[in-house]
């Protein structure tokens, strides 16, 4: 097919940005921020890994992870990035709704009964970021799968993860959206984390509520799982080895997340949603 202002893609298929044609890719799909926590993922993770696709911010590994085809994806930061990976990544696929993507990011937690490295499962994304405001208007809801936040809590707690669900907020930057206050760099509304807080939100992150609102859109199912590496409530930032400690468990957590929701898709069948009526031997 030949590249289109609206849909571009080099020659032999491939999207423009993510380098990535059909047939490169698994319908399950971990997004990372991070293009170095995606390279240590398809190692530490996926057996059978492919060479890298890399264009730009973008990398992209497809392997298999306990006996299913997985693709893990950097996507760099932000709702923008996050915007192209989730749009040209669905143009790989004949059915978009069979895709399931999960993210596993790090975030800043705004309660002070999350400790640093504990992880948070996004039950429903608040839209701070401007990218998902052209698609949608500012009532819509960036809401998890309810399948994918079954599947991350049910992975949590195999992997024994210290884990709490809550609402997270998606910023459209790391320092002035988050209202970090560094000399020089004075935020405009340097109160958003205790708004937040007081709001009940439980952690402040850059990329949640564009997959969400993208995936309802497109009717595939995604949820995201985020380790806090900040504290805003007592302005700690982890270091040393608890910040690999953190990704690994947040990772584990989303690959993990990745097949129950295989397997939930597979109990479900023709129903619109698996729930706990829906016996895990497949009765209803
Ligand atoms: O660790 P990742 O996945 O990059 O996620 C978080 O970290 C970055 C900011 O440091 C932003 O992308 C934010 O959402
Ligand atoms: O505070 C934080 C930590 C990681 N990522 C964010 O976006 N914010």
């Amino acid at each position: 097919m030949s590249p289109t202002a609206n849909e571009p893609r080099s020659a032999d298929g491939r999207q423009y940005h993510i380098g990535v044609r059909p047939g490169e890719v698994a319908p399950l799909i971990l997004l990372v921020g991070d293009p170095s926590r995606a390279q240590r993922v398809a190692a530490g993770y996926l057996e059978s890994v492919g060479e890298p696709i890399a264009e730009r911010e973008y990398v992209t590994y497809t392997g298999v992870y306990r006996g299913r085809a997985m693709t893990v994806m950097g996507t760099g930061m932000g709702a923008a990035n996050t915007e192209i990976a989730i749009i040209e990544l669905c143009q790989c696929f004949e059915d978009p709704t069979q895709i399931a993507m999960v993210r596993a990011g790090s975030s800043g937690a705004l309660q002070p009964n999350i400790a640093l490295g504990d992880l948070i499962v996004t039950q429903a994304a608040y839209r701070l970021e401007e990218t998902s405001l052209s698609f949608v208007g500012a009532g819509y809801p960036a809401v998890a799968h309810p399948e994918a936040t079954m599947a991350l809590l049910w992975a949590a707690e195999e992997l024994g993860a210290s884990c709490h669900l809550g609402i997270t907020a998606t910023a459209s930057s790391f320092y002035g959206a988050q209202g970090r206050e560094v000399p020089g760099f004075a935020p405009r509304d340097p109160e958003i984390e205790t708004t937040l807080a007081r709001q009940g939100v439980a952690n402040l992150e850059m990329e949640a509520s564009t997959l969400m609102t993208l995936s309802t859109l497109r009717g595939f199912r995604a949820g995201a799982v985020c380790a806090a590496y900040a504290n805003r409530a007592d302005n700690t930032f982890i270091s040393g080895a608890d910040k690999p400690l953190a990704e690994k468990r947040c990772v584990e957590v989303g690959l993990r997340g990745l097949v129950r929701l295989a397997e939930l898709a597979e109990l479900r069948g023709d129903r619109p949603c698996w729930h706990p009526g829906v016996g895990l031997t497949g009765a209803s």
